[in-house]
């Protein structure tokens, strides 16, 4: 399998012209904060001062995952299914979101365990109905793996936008991104697991034993695609090969929570110039996202205690996305609107 590359967006030239770009609006130096970085990093990605988001689509990937088995989340695996067709019905968080934002919404089955009836809206990459148990063998084949990232590469060349949000829908998939975390990143897995869709303390010491004792039994996994494969989610999977397209397609990319971001580390292994691209929605309040990001060398924009995935950071942060490219784009200069400079 050919793998995306993504090329880094370091333009020392053109970072010069977007600084000065910036720093000639009619503001206090720097006064726009984090919405400066952002439009600098638009500018690079789109190799222009002629920032704009286009299109903006947020593609939504469910999947099964086999570790339920073990007792892992707060509530049945019957949620992912039933959820999809909340989520096709409009009924959902993200729906509210994207259409408050004018946002193109996408459901992906990767792998759900069940049969949904073909319908426009759902989009069917189903590579499997869930992934095997990785407490007791490898979540998926190194085949399943590749056609779940050859799907997510094929998605992208579907979309005409500039901005792809990444979200998912997966009962038992905080326990997959924890595992790849841990495996990723060396962090311990007692810093890696958390409540997920709402476990107790005990809850959360089970994960964490199942966890310990599943990467235990697969010790010898290193490589980014083996850990993938033998912990993630088809959805994991599926995302990270998008993810990688999109960045080969100089496309924005917009990060969600714990999850979607397992996915973006799995990525950055194979690519690491992908991270250029990245902006991230929120911090999650699920126990090591704060940790993830700091290993990406992350700066959330938001930070609103969300832990409910499906996009929904990524559909509340593309209106800041929005504000960095309109005000790049039509703000004033200080001599076009006669302001006078600093200390002028
Ligand atoms: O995005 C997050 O940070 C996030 C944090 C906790 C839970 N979730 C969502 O909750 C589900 C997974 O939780 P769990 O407890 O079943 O592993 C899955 O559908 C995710 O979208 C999402
Ligand atoms: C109801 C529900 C909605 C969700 N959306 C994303 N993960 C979810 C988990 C549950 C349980």
């Amino acid at each position: 399998m050919r793998l995306p590359l993504a090329a880094p967006i370091h333009d020392l030239a053109l970072a010069e012209q977007l600084s000065r770009a910036i720093n000639n609006k009619t503001k206090p130096i720097g006064s726009l904060g984090a919405l400066e970085s952002l439009a600098l990093q638009l500018g690079l990605i789109q190799k222009t001062v002629d920032v704009r988001i286009s299109c903006p689509a947020i593609l939504v990937f469910a999947a099964d995952h086999g570790v339920v088995a073990e007792g892992v989340s707060a509530y049945p695996q019957s949620v992912t299914w039933q959820m999809v067709e909340n989520f096709l019905a409009g009924g959902a968080a993200i729906n509210v979101f994207a259409r408050q934002n004018g946002c193109a919404l996408h459901i992906v089955d990767a792998g759900v365990n069940h049969e949904f009836s073909a319908r426009d809206g759902l989009v069917d990459r189903k590579v499997a109905f869930g992934t095997e148990n990785f407490a007791k063998a490898p979540a998926m084949t190194a085949v399943q793996c590749e056609a779940a990232i050859s799907h997510g590469i094929a998605l992208v060349d579907g979309l005409d936008g500039n901005v792809i949000g990444f979200g998912e829908m997966g009962i038992g998939n905080t326990t997959a991104a924890a595992a790849l975390m841990h495996k990723l990143t060396g962090i311990p897995v007692a810093d890696c697991v958390g409540a997920g869709t709402g476990l107790a303390a005990e809850g959360i010491a089970h994960k964490r034993s199942v966890i310990e004792a599943a990467v235990a039994r697969h010790d010898g996994v290193r490589e980014p695609l083996d850990i993938l494969a033998t912990f993630g989610g088809f959805e994991i999977a599926m995302m990270a090969g998008a993810m990688l397209r999109a960045a080969e397609r100089r496309m924005v990319i917009l990060v969600d929570g714990f999850i979607v971001t397992s996915a973006l580390l799995v990525a950055a292994r194979l690519q690491p110039s992908i991270l250029d691209y990245c902006v991230f929605s929120h911090c999650s309040n699920e126990r090591g996202h704060q940790r993830m990001l700091a290993q990406l060398d992350a700066r959330p924009l938001l930070n609103l205690d969300l832990r409910l995935g499906e996009g929904t950071g990524c559909a509340l942060a593309l209106p800041l996305l929005a504000s960095a490219a309109n005000f790049l784009r039509e703000m004033a200069t200080f001599d076009s609107a006669q302001v006078s400079q600093q200390g002028e």
